[in-house]
């Protein structure tokens, strides 16, 4: 039988990759290693990636293993989720992985100006009904920027048409810089292996949403820090298989 919530939370209580600050924890408390983590957590000077919204943290893990050079970060505010992969980093001995459990919506107060390389955002909660909560939107685009690179990456992959079809308007209204764009990632032709290899590693998210026969959809492009962003004003069709199944969609979330 698998651990019991509890049982993971003691165990995140004393892992070493794990950092725990929910919001009511880091309010007005200062983040120490805000600007230091290559120093203080990863002993080098390598880039860091994060994956937030990591879930189980599948990405993070793996995209470390693929890439010893570089240090990720998984984000999310669910530990018993996160536990997965923290867990499986600490018995694979990984030291370029770490997880921090709190709100994405604070998450400037954990990274210094140009502390971070790329961003990846794997399978997010589209939030149709929420532009302020919808991790692509220009609010969260202006929180990326105070610690994201000048001209740093977002990855962007999905199962939703509506947050793949709100991401593409914010990309274009603003002009971001395009790097690669699919609507159906494992039918396109001419991937390089590298890409391939990348884009083929899958969330716990993405291969539920695979079993039922939806495309997966991909992005990435550049933010740079210098125009001012525009939120985009349209209208965008809703996901019918999220908003008006929701049987099914609570029961993909029960069997978490
Ligand atoms: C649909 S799940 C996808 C998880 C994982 N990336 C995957 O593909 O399996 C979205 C995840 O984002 C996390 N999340 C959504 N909004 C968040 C926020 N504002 N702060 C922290 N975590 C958030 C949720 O807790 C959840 O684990």
């Amino acid at each position: 039988m698998g651990k019991g919530k509890l049982a993971k939370f003691a165990d995140m209580e004393r892992y070493e990759n794990v950092f725990q600050y929910p919001y009511s924890v880091v309010d007005n408390v200062p983040f120490e290693m805000k600007g230091h983590w290559r120093e203080q957590f990863f002993k080098n000077d390598n880039p860091i990636v994060l994956e937030l919204g990591c879930g189980k943290g599948e990405y993070t893990v793996e995209l470390a293993r693929l890439y010893p050079d570089c240090n990720f970060i998984g984000v999310d505010i669910k530990g018993a989720r996160m536990w997965t992969g923290a867990t499986q980093a600490l018995k694979d001995g990984l030291k370029n992985v770490a997880f921090l459990r709190t709100s994405i919506e604070i998450i400037d107060r954990f990274f210094a100006e140009d502390e971070v390389q790329e961003i990846w955002l794997t399978f997010s909660d589209p939030q149709m009904k929420n532009p302020r909560k919808r991790l692509t939107s220009t609010y969260f685009m202006e929180r990326y920027r105070r610690f994201l690179v000048d001209g740093g990456i977002v990855h962007l992959k999905t199962d939703s048409n509506f947050l793949f079809t709100y991401t593409s308007y914010m990309v274009d209204t603003n002009a971001l810089p395009l790097l690669f764009r699919t609507t159906d990632l494992y039918h396109h032709e001419g991937l390089d292996e590298e890409t391939q290899r990348i884009l083929s590693i899958q969330t716990y998210y993405e291969s539920m949403w695979i079993a039922r026969g939806l495309n997966i959809k991909y992005q990435k492009f550049r933010l740079p820090r210098t125009a001012e962003l525009t939120e985009p004003d349209v209208e965008i069709e809703l996901d019918d298989y999220r908003s008006y199944h929701r049987d099914k969609r609570s029961s993909l979330e029960k069997a978490r």
